[in-house]
């Protein structure tokens, strides 16, 4: 009977024998290349820290030493310990396993928040509530990244951490030298002296052949010097930058050698205050594609063949990112003063290219969105239009940067905000539903939601023309559609659909809810209520003609991919009260709620945002506002069902 069946909960790992967990260790590396090159997800992350996660669960007792992850996209391990193997079929899918940490889903599960460098500031709250308690025979457990420390959080919380000397709070230091690409900074750099001082590791070498073998004693007596190690460190290797700022520094380990991840924790679990547990480990340990890959060894994957990591589907069509990856080295050729800056995100943004072509005006400030923003601004002080890349849930963490580093300074800033509106699979806090209303409120930002590739460009190339306010175009995570043209414009605004008659509803669709758009717009036709689609592409500022517009209608609808409580069709909606236009206004877009995760299509469903619910809703608008009798439900004629 495999191993595996055994363990329903890390209770069940106590009693192993070092053989038997090697053999568990190798039958959780399967079990995760089994089952996450069928469903997709994190799976280099989580190969990296199969002994790391056993050790922990072998010292700790979770949840009575509550464990917290950072970031979290590397809790497949944790998972499978703790009695939810059975869920990793539907990993990332809808009703499944959350690809992060799911309060729901366990009491082992402490932290959900997907957004990286949080963890340490979880953990000294929770330990230091510990404190406060009097309950001194629980451990908190910080589980955080090499790329996570890149980010300011995690140092804001280090400061605070490292003056608590009775803070019952052990920090295990997952450094396996990347983010997606290897880890930047100086704190990267001083972590590889650390891993890559090899004097006390060759001295131990030189011991271990030559003590180890001697009869009886020989291994107690390595065991032993293996122990003093640490203690050589400290003499032989410089004094870490944690050692420095007063908190226990154990390390550096091998993060794949579980016997010697447990004696540290152990030793650390001792202490009795904070302490930091270096262990060094390698993502994508055990699967030589996931290993090789050089992009991101295996960081987030698709679907792929288990044995050669090959991708199953290759994408052929273009994406949003790849458009915008290609205009941006356009650009880059006619405006030397454009600069990219990415938050250790350099492919997923599409700024390798950039990269490739102008090393030297493209910047990975590790993972430190703030720092990002404000580094921007300093950039277009000096004359330089920075474009900063990231995700559009990212991005909320820099939201101060922006409206007082960027916006107040009215620096010309452009920020491309990928992913934006519903992703899905990763769960409530990777949506990126937030940028519109979030960043609408900063004074002078302009917003450009594309349509499509060819507005994309046309809204790139406007951008960095504007030098005198920031400016923020988003697009989704969903298919590139193809080019929609205008059948006439309005002065700025594109007109993509227009019924005979006098048209009486007004659709203004933005972004990736255009398609949506001509859908609902061609279903009212169908019920005799003709209308107008319209895209503004440039969603801030409302322009004087989409307002003319408006003016014109019995009903005006907008539909965004964006939360609709302060989000664009809201600030439409002010700017017609402000023109002292009483036209109705119908908004559509994501409610204010945190979504669980699903496909972005199953979510827009659930929504109510597909074109045959918009359009249902709008005739019902309609029929109210004409004060028509509302006819019983069996006689208003419904879009037919698709
Ligand atoms: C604020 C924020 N920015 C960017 C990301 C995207 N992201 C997810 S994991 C990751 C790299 C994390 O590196 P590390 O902490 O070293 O963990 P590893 O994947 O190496 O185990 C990044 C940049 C994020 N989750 N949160
Ligand atoms: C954990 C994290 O934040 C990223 O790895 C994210 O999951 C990537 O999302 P995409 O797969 O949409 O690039
Ligand atoms: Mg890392």
């Amino acid at each position: 009977m495999p191993l595996l069946e055994r363990i329903q909960g890390p209770e069940d790992l106590g009693d192993l024998t070092r053989t038997e967990m090697d053999e568990l260790a190798a039958e959780i590396r399967d079990f995760l290349i089994t089952h996450v090159s069928r469903t997709g997800g994190h799976l280099g992350p989580n190969l990296g820290v199969v002994e790391l996660t056993l050790a922990v669960h072998r010292t700790f007792t979770s949840p009575h030493d509550p464990i917290v992850f950072d970031t979290g996209h590397q809790s497949y391990v944790h998972k499978i310990l703790t009695g939810r193997q059975g869920g990793f079929d539907d990993l990332r899918q809808r009703g499944g396993l959350s690809g992060y940490p799911s309060r729901q889903e366990s009491k082992h599960d402490w932290v959900e928040n997907s957004h990286a460098s949080a963890a340490l500031s979880w953990a000294e709250g929770m330990a230091k509530a510990l404190k406060i308690r009097g309950e001194k025979d629980r451990t908190v457990v910080a589980f955080v990244g090499d790329g996570a420390l890149t980010g300011g959080m995690a140092w804001e919380a280090l400061n605070n951490i490292a003056v608590q000397d009775d803070l019952p709070l052990v920090i295990v230091v997952n450094d396996n030298g990347r983010s997606y690409t290897p880890t930047v900074g100086g704190l990267a750099q001083h972590l590889a002296v650390m891993r890559t001082d090899r004097r006390y590791e060759d001295l131990l070498d030189v011991i271990k052949r030559n003590v180890s073998r001697a009869p009886l004693v020989g291994r107690p007596a390595y065991e032993l010097l293996h122990g003093l190690k640490i203690g050589l460190k400290d003499v032989l290797a410089p004094q870490g930058l944690f050692a420095d700022l007063g908190l226990k520094y154990v390390g550096p380990i091998d993060g794949h050698d579980e016997p010697a991840v447990e004696r540290a924790l152990a030793q650390a679990k001792d202490f009795g205050g904070p302490v930091i547990v270096h262990c060094l480990t390698q993502k994508g340990h055990g699967f030589r594609a996931a290993e090789q890959n050089e992009e991101d060894r295996f960081h987030a994957i698709g679907q792929i063949d288990a044995h050669t990591g090959e991708p199953l589907s290759s994408i052929v069509t273009a994406t949003w990112t790849d458009v915008f990856a290609e205009e941006l080295v356009r650009i880059g050729g006619r405006r030397d003063d454009v600069v990219a800056i990415t938050a250790a995100m350099l492919h997923p943004t599409g700024l390798n290219r950039f990269a490739a072509t102008y090393p030297d005006r493209t910047f990975d400030v590790g993972i430190a969105e703030q720092h990002a923003v404000t580094s921007a601004a300093g950039m277009a002080a000096m004359g330089l239009h920075p474009v900063v890349a990231v995700y559009s849930t990212f991005l909320n963490r820099a939201f101060d940067q922006v409206l007082m580093d960027v916006g107040l300074h009215r620096a010309g800033v452009t920020f491309v905000l990928d992913r934006a509106g519903v992703t899905g699979s990763d769960g409530p806090s990777h949506n990126g539903m937030w940028d519109m209303s979030v960043f609408q409120v900063v004074p002078g930002l302009h917003i450009a939601a594309p349509r499509d590739g060819q507005r994309l460009r046309d809204a790139l190339n406007a951008a960095v023309d504007i030098d005198d306010a920031p400016s923020l175009i988003r697009f989704s995570k969903d298919k590139l559609p193809d080019d929609i043209e205008a059948i006439t414009h309005r002065g700025e605004v594109d007109v993509l659909y227009s019924s005979e008659g006098r048209p009486r509803v007004l659709v203004v669709a933005y972004g990736q809810m255009v398609g949506t758009g001509l859908d609902v717009g061609r279903r009212l036709t169908q019920q005799g209520i003709p209308a107008t689609v319209v895209d503004p592409v440039w969603a801030l500022p409302v322009g004087e003609d989409l307002l003319g517009l408006v003016a014109d209608h019995d009903l005006v609808v907008t539909i965004e991919d964006n939360c609709v409580v302060g989000g664009v069709g809201a600030r439409l909606e002010q700017a017609m009260a402000d023109h002292e236009i009483t036209t109705p206004v119908q908004t559509f877009g994501i409610p204010d709620q945190y979504l669980a995760q699903g496909s972005r299509g199953e979510i827009l469903t659930d929504l109510g945002l597909t074109g045959q619910d918009i359009a249902r809703s709008v005739v019902e608008h309609m029929l109210r506002l004409d004060r028509l009798p509302v006819p019983s439900p069996t006689e208003v004629v419904r879009p037919e069902r698709d």
